[in-house]
């Protein structure tokens, strides 16, 4: 155990890190006691420095990675991966489940781990694993349910996939984890009698400052406006962020100036808050909880109740002072009629006037407070908001109204989670508090669409559970309830929504327009693209989808598409009846978030076609559909590496510049194989897949519908006297598997390596459609190589050729050294990408890149087509949808885009 303990010190000898530290820790005797005094009794451990095991502490992945992943197999979790926060009403819990790390790096990882170094990933020098941070509320009075869940999912202990309990090494016997909130103190024993574990209480307004703080500086679009219905994500940013007043609205109010991490000042706070709205509800309406009364208020006419401008000046404005006549004059003015008892008032006017009062009020103190105390900004958070349209209308309104247009009103995706985020936050040594926003992405597994902002039951477990329930759901509609997620009321099932139509009405209903929180994944290893000319201001979607119409013919299209996407899907599982149940439950699961984002497109964040298309891909692996293409994409693999050997014959006999064109002519011929688009799966049954290509090829008259081939060409090969130096790195982001690669982009490269300049070919990390992987890549070169000196050679530096190294003839070993030729991943597993998050590997590669070619409708046009890059771009694709060639240059199906950047100025 001294001996692996004394190696890994040596692994991370460039960095004293945390976790030597920690060693260091136990060989010291002080530390060595206060170990073993706090595995006898808890309560007299350092709650602020939890120690880790670091026995058996073993470097994943090599030792001469400067950022090694660090496991550590005999950590007993009481650095616990759970944190609460107990309120009056709700329980909000926060916790982190490891991803199986899959320790084997193949060879192509080793190749550009050799080549390009291992990229500084994490600054933090006891880097994390990658995991998931989930977010989870129950109800206090249902404390048990509550309790059920962290028990059945062992979250005290770590969670059921930690390594301790996968080990079977038997857990701590007394965790601690971290609270907040009133019920932190209250409920400690319960915690303690029924888990065994001991609360650790975090100060409440420390927990909020911190996750307030997490969230606006992790999360993209974390932050929105709401007014008049109205839902805008705004961008922070992060060097501008302080100050701000944070306004939590829960039982009570606090307004929190918020000056810097853990700089923060209560400066005010109203005892007018969503205890009020609750308890006066309750008392005038007879409501059974919160949800039903802000239900009613959905139905609620305030008019009735309030009494507006317009009652005391006879329908009138009173516009000299600026208020129009339907302006609250008196909540509840009305009711001082005498005539009039309560039973004479709906409860639905009731709790909407309620609503209004409070939440305007709130927003009018904390408008003076902003005002009072210099403040730009303040962002709304606390379960009182609910994700609510009137709450935040009303809020927005008092705000915008006072301020007379020069603050507004924010509210926050993740509204009721600050505290519990903050006191997951306050665990060290998880190194979860400075994460970047490129490292987080956000999933929405298939209960998203009915659970919305919704509390829910206890969980589902493996992929049968969750077909069950896909099942069962649509069997018996709204009747289904524990041990599944608890549905919204309304809903009738997968893709049947017969709540109340949003038409029609101002603002939509409450159980379309609650807030989806979905899962954050954390992946250390994703970075943002170093080659963007301004990633503060990329914007990777193309199509605006707030416009209506555009998103309801994009819906249509994703939807005309998924019966066929489905038996594709079932066949490359074997058509198994366990394939079908799956492929069932996919359409289901697909259908129903589809329905959800018609309802209400913002409810996953912000959205653009780049998210709809991935949602897709994530969706057929959530129910373990490894590769619906395979077996396409290995047809026309082979289908066209019959026909490479022809046509580099036919490449090398042309001069420079007709080979060069007739290059791109073939890269933008052989894009036309795209499975993801109708225009062309008609087409393939028209003929075979040669047959496709060589017409394809015919048809590419110039100039095409962008032709910028004469700029590429001079920087190519000169113009005249003009000559320039051949490229030195370029990174092709390589689209579909088939001719698109073998007699499209392969030969594009070849031409590169001949003149010098090394190519890396950048793939997708999981399959997205037909198009080829990066795991795939390696074998298609390799047979290509086959047919070629120059292929083979390059590939050969670059360490592709595995086999061919070891059968290659003695000659070829002694030749000249070539320029090599990479597979990179790019760290997607989608059609399109965002360069804001690609993988480690890719940002390396592209550390010394001057030239970039982007191929294909999804990374070039969906994505992209606006990019700006720091070095030369050229964008390469096939318009194979009609409404876009409209769209975007009034073009036509099948137009052909070759536009030509050369690197942007302002770099
Ligand atoms: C998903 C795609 C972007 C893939 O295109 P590619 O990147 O392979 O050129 C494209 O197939 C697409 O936009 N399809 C939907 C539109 C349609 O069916 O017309
Ligand atoms: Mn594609």
């Amino acid at each position: 155990m001294a001996d692996n303990q004394t190696n890994n010190k040596t692994g991370c000898e460039s960095e004293r890190g945390d976790l030597e530290e920690n060693i260091e820790d136990k060989e010291d005797k002080e530390g060595e006691k206060e170990v073993s005094a706090a595995s006898s009794n808890p309560m007299q451990r350092s709650s602020s420095r939890p120690q880790l095991d670091v026995s058996r502490a073993a470097i994943q992945g090599d030792f001469d990675d400067r950022n090694p992943t660090i496991l550590l197999p005999n950590q007993s979790d009481d650095i616990s991966h759970l944190a609460l926060d107990i309120g009056g009403s709700l329980i909000k819990l926060v916790y982190f489940s490891r991803h199986e790390e899959n320790p084997s790096d193949n060879w192509r990882k080793r190749a550009i781990k050799q080549r390009f170094g291992v990229s500084n990933v994490n600054r933090r020098s006891y880097p994390i694993l990658g995991g998931r941070l989930h977010f989870v509320k129950f109800e206090t009075g249902k404390l048990n349910e509550c309790l059920d869940f962290i028990s059945s999912k062992q979250l005290h202990h770590g969670g059921i996939d930690s390594p301790s309990w996968n080990a079977g090494i038997r857990p701590v016997e007394n965790p601690i984890i971290k609270a907040t909130g009133g019920g932190a103190y209250k409920y400690a024993d319960v915690f303690n009698e029924r888990l065994g574990v001991s609360i650790d209480k975090e100060d409440e307004m420390n927990c909020l400052v911190a996750g307030a703080n997490f969230l606006l500086k992790a999360i993209r679009h974390e932050a929105f406006t709401h007014m008049d219905g109205q839902k805008d994500f705004v961008q922070i940013d992060h060097n501008d962020l302080f100050p701000y007043l944070l306004v939590n609205i829960g039982s009570g109010v606090s307004m929190i100036k918020v000056d810097g991490d853990g700089k923060f000042e209560r400066v005010s706070g109203t005892n007018v808050g969503g205890g009020t709205y609750w308890g006066l509800g309750r008392l005038l309406t007879k409501c059974k909880s919160f949800d039903e009364l802000l239900e009613l208020s959905q139905q609620g006419d305030n008019s009735k109740v309030d009494m507006l401008v317009g009652d005391i000046y006879g329908g009138m404005d009173y516009s000299k002072i600026g208020l129009s006549a339907s302006t609250i004059a008196s909540s509840f003015g009305k009711a001082i009629s005498e005539t009039k008892e309560l039973s004479d008032y709906r409860p639905e006017d009731i709790s909407l006037s309620l609503l209004r009062m409070i939440s305007y009020n709130i927003g009018q103190i904390s408008y003076l407070n902003a005002l009072w105390y210099g403040l730009k900004r303040i962002f709304f958070g606390g379960f009182f908001i609910r994700g609510h349209a009137y709450t935040m209308d009303t809020i927005s309104f008092a705000v915008q109204f006072w301020s007379k247009g020069q603050a507004q009103a924010m509210f926050l995706r993740h509204e009721g989670f600050l505290g519990a985020l903050g006191a997951f936050m306050s665990y060290e040594k998880h190194g979860l508090d400075d994460l970047m926003a490129h490292q987080l992405v956000e999933r929405f597994p298939m209960g998203a669409p009915y659970v919305g902002g919704k509390i829910h039951g206890p969980p589902l477990g493996d992929l049968n559970e969750k077909i069950s329930w896909m099942e069962k759901f649509l069997q018996k509609g709204t009747e289904i309830t524990a041990p599944v997620p608890m549905a919204p009321p309304g809903t009738t099932g997968m893709g049947g929504f017969d709540r109340p139509s949003s038409k029609g009405h101002m603002l939509r209903s409450d159980a379309s327009a609650a807030l989806t929180i979905g899962v954050l994944h954390l992946v250390p290893s994703l970075e943002v693209f170093p080659l963007l000319a301004d990633p503060k201001t990329y914007e990777p979607n193309t199509i605006d989808l707030s416009d209506r119409t555009e998103l309801e013919y994009w819906f249509t299209v994703l939807s005309e598409h998924t019966p066929d996407l489905v038996d594709k899907a079932v066949a490359s599982e074997g058509g198994t009846d366990d394939a079908k149940r799956r492929g069932d439950a996919f359409a289901r699961a697909l259908s129903a978030h589809l329905a959800r984002l018609i309802e209400e497109p913002a409810a996953y964040g912000k959205l653009g076609l780049a998210n709809l298309l991935e949602l897709r891909e994530e969706c057929l692996r959530e129910f373990q559909f490894r590769d619906a293409y395979i077996s396409i994409k290995q047809r026309e693999n082979e289908a066209s590496l019959t026909v490479l050997p022809d046509l580099l014959m036919e490449l090398d006999s042309m001069n420079e510049e007709d080979r060069l064109l007739t290059l791109v002519e073939g890269v933008l011929a052989a894009n036309i194989f795209d499975w993801g688009s109708r225009a062309c799966v008609d087409l393939y049954h028209k003929g075979t897949i040669i047959e496709i290509y060589r017409m394809s090829r015919k048809k590419m008259q110039r100039p095409w519908r962008v032709d910028d081939f004469d700029k590429f060409k001079e920087r190519m090969l000169g113009c005249g006297e003009k000559k320039f130096q051949p490229y030195k790195k370029a990174l092709l982001f390589v689209d579909n598997s088939g001719a698109d690669i073998i007699l499209g982009m392969l030969p594009l490269a070849r031409e590169l390596l001949r003149q010098g300049t090394e190519v890396v070919l950048v793939a997708n990390s999981l399959p997205a459609l037909n198009d080829v992987t990066a795991y795939e890549l390696p074998e298609i070169v390799a047979e290509a190589a086959k047919h070629c000196d120059i292929l083979r050679k390059s590939a050969e530096a670059g360490g592709l050729l595995v086999d061919a190294m070891v059968n290659a003839q003695d000659g070829l070993k002694a030749s000249s050294p070539s320029v090599p030729l990479m597979v990179v991943e790019n760290g997607c597993g989608s059609p399109c990408i965002d360069f804001r998050q690609v993988s480690s590997e890719l940002a390396a590669a592209a550390k010394d890149a001057d030239l970039i070619i982007l191929e294909g409708m999804g990374r070039s046009l969906h994505t992209n087509f606006n990019a700006k890059f720091k070095c030369d771009a050229l964008k390469l694709a096939m318009v194979k949808n009609q409404r876009l060639a409209v769209k975007l240059f009034n073009g036509k199906l099948y137009d052909c885009v070759c536009r030509f950047e050369p690197a942007a100025q302002h770099s």
